[in-house]
């Protein structure tokens, strides 16, 4: 298999079960999933069908009970913590629903740190960071803390932080789900412009309207994949009926 073939995630027999206050509750039953490279992909389906647990467990913030997952052909099974936070800073970048930004640095300092961190002399790091916001509308708002931004801007200092050093793979959990709609419509166009430059991305949302930006539409339902088609048509390899016409109705 030639190296651009390999997907850039791979999952197999995923399983995770959480175990809180009351019963357990079984949030992942058993997912095969393959993200090929510059693949927009967008895991839809409703509350508490599992679509966070599954993002968390593909960026490494969980560990699942069962299967495996392999990062462009890397088996992560033995990943240590300390070994996917450095594949978190150089090979994923996350965006969450609540921006996640540390709130006592700068916009700024919040976009450079994964580059700092990861290794990246200041000089570039700060040209990275001062492209990407630039890019991003958001020049002017450097020295800015994010507590004195819009959602929707805070959003998008949460992109630029999570894209600062380049990631193959981009996970976003409910990127829009604490923003209007002006809001909402500003971060589907950002992914969307990333996507087209070939950025790989996985969206969680439970909203099929915003799983149509995406050019393979995975539903999941109750822990499981009910449902996997690519917006071109493609028939669903699960099952008889494309999901398509369903989300774009
Ligand atoms: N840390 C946790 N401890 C206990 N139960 C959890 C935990 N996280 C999630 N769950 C449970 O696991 C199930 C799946 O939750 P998850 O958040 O993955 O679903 P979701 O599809 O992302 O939902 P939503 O769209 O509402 O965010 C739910 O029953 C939820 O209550």
């Amino acid at each position: 298999m030639s190296e651009d073939a390999t997907p850039v995630l791979r999952a197999e027999g995923l399983v995770k079960t959480h175990h809180g206050e009351g019963a357990p509750a079984r949030a992942v039953r058993g997912v095969d999933l393959s993200v090929a490279r510059g693949e927009f992909v967008a895991i839809t389906g409703p509350s508490g069908a599992g679509k966070s647990t599954l993002l968390h467990l593909l960026g490494g913030l969980q560990r699942p009970d069962e299967g495996s997952i392999w990062l462009a052909g890397r088996c992560t099974d033995s990943f240590s913590e300390a070994r996917w936070a450095v594949e978190r800073r150089k090979a994923i970048g996350i965006v969450f629903q609540f921006f996640n930004l540390v709130s006592n640095l700068s916009v700024a300092d919040n976009v450079e740190l994964p580059a700092l961190l990861a290794g990246v002399p200041p000089k570039k790091a700060r040209t990275g960071r001062e492209a990407l916001l630039a890019e991003l509308g958001l020049d002017g708002k450097e020295r800015s803390m994010p507590g004195e931004l819009s959602g929707g801007e805070q959003q998008r200092v949460a992109l630029a932080r999570a894209l600062v050093n380049h990631p193959p793979l981009l996970l976003a959990d409910e990127p829009a789900g604490s923003l209007d709609s002006k809001g909402t419509r500003e971060v589907m166009r950002l992914l969307s412009r990333f996507h087209d430059r070939g950025q790989t991305i996985v969206l969680v949302t439970h909203d099929a309207r915003l799983a149509s930006a995406a050019d393979r539409v995975i539903s999941f339902f109750d822990g499981r994949i009910a449902d996997d088609a690519a917006l071109d048509g493609t028939p669903s390899k699960r099952s008889g009926t494309s999901g398509v016409l369903e989300l774009r109705d």
